[in-house]
């Protein structure tokens, strides 16, 4: 955190009875900037300070006193688990004072889902934890970033946003952070749940719909201040001719699990089941996902799971089953303990 400012004094007097909404900004298109209004798509990712963002929407100080962090300034695909647990453990600290009422994390949207579920498994707090990026710069025209931020602030500040566990932010919708996910680029409407949005959020007020059922922050058996390191775990994607090599290399790696991005109902081509049972069997945990987007994987459908000891990833894609995975694996190593996490979180 190299940098933190609060609201200009007027504002400042106005928001002092208004609920404290902290803004931890991580970078992103939300902090892009192109070089011109017509750059929506071509643009530096993460320039824009978050004094200068905040700076830029005072109508937030109608909604909140806010005040920004700058936790990191990056580009989220430049995400390490260094930086999960360094903004995790930053939100659990702050949730537990008592003048912070909610969280907003600004970030790209590229890994936003990984974060925010990661953020919904390991937060002890049923305080607001709300996600939010953008899709274009805010120097751009129709730029989305600063709706989604006031929003993004409006729903943090929120007392009915409570124990919904982290929530992502974008296009009026409000999503869990468990189950949407980045299914669209260069278009606004980029985030979508495969069960649907939680509700929408307009002009400073939320509509519910739904609320999530899987476990989540304080029903979640892991907590941030007990982890300090995330175990190797690795994608391996399959597609027709899928050559064995990538899956060779990262056992030979040493990485603690592989996340088998198959194809269809998550089958895994003849080529590579058996580089991946010896693998199982050397120790190396198989966690069998899919590439397709929508649907889910079901336990020895397609292969033997119970056979081979495999773990399924329900309805997570491969990029969530990753974190879920590293996340589990802090705790135990046993695969009926990893399947019953699969489905309840
Ligand atoms: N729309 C975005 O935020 C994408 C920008 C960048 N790739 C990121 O994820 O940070």
């Amino acid at each position: 955190r190299d940098a933190s400012v609060e609201a200009a004094p007027a504002a400042q007097a106005q928001a002092a009875s208004k609920p404290h909404v902290v803004v931890l900004a991580t970078g992103g298109t939300i902090a892009g900037a192109g070089a011109s209004a017509l750059n929506s798509a071509s643009y530096t990712a993460a320039k824009v300070p978050v004094d200068k963002l905040l700076a830029g929407l005072p109508e937030v100080n109608e909604i909140a006193r806010v005040t920004g962090e700058q936790t990191f300034q990056i580009a989220s695909e430049s995400f390490t688990n260094q930086e999960l647990l360094g903004l995790g453990k930053r939100v659990a600290e702050l949730l537990k004072q008592d003048d912070v009422h909610g969280i907003v994390v600004t970030h790209g949207t590229d890994t936003l889902e990984e974060t925010g579920f990661f953020l919904n498994l390991v937060i002890p707090s049923d305080k607001p934890v709300v996600l939010v990026g953008s899709m274009r710069p805010g120097t751009a025209i129709s730029a989305d970033g600063a709706l989604n931020l006031l929003n993004a602030v409006s729903v943090a500040a929120s007392t009915d946003a409570r124990g919904k566990g982290a929530l992502i932010v974008m296009n009026d919708e409000i999503h869990t952070a468990r189950d949407v996910a980045k299914l669209i680029n260069i278009k606004t409407g980029a985030f979508v749940s495969q069960w649907g949005p939680l509700g929408m959020v307009v002009e400073g007020k939320n509509y519910w719909f739904r609320a999530p059922v899987k476990r989540h922050t304080t029903q979640s058996e892991f907590n941030i201040e007990q982890i300090d390191a995330l175990p190797a775990v690795e994608v391996a994607y399959s597609y027709g001719n899928v050559a064995p090599t990538v899956v060779e290399a990262l056992g030979a790696s040493g990485v603690k699990a592989i996340v088998h991005a198959g194809t269809g109902n998550g089958s895994v081509p003849n080529r590579i089941v058996p580089k991946l049972t010896e693998l199982s069997e050397k120790g190396t945990l198989v966690v069998r996902s899919s590439r397709v987007p929508g649907g889910f994987v079901l336990r020895n459908a397609e292969q033997p799971d119970d056979k081979y000891d495999w773990v399924v990833a329900h309805d997570l894609n491969p990029q969530k089953a990753r974190i879920l995975t590293a996340v589990a694996l802090t705790k135990t190593q046993d695969t009926k303990e990893l399947q019953r996490i699969f489905w309840e979180y």
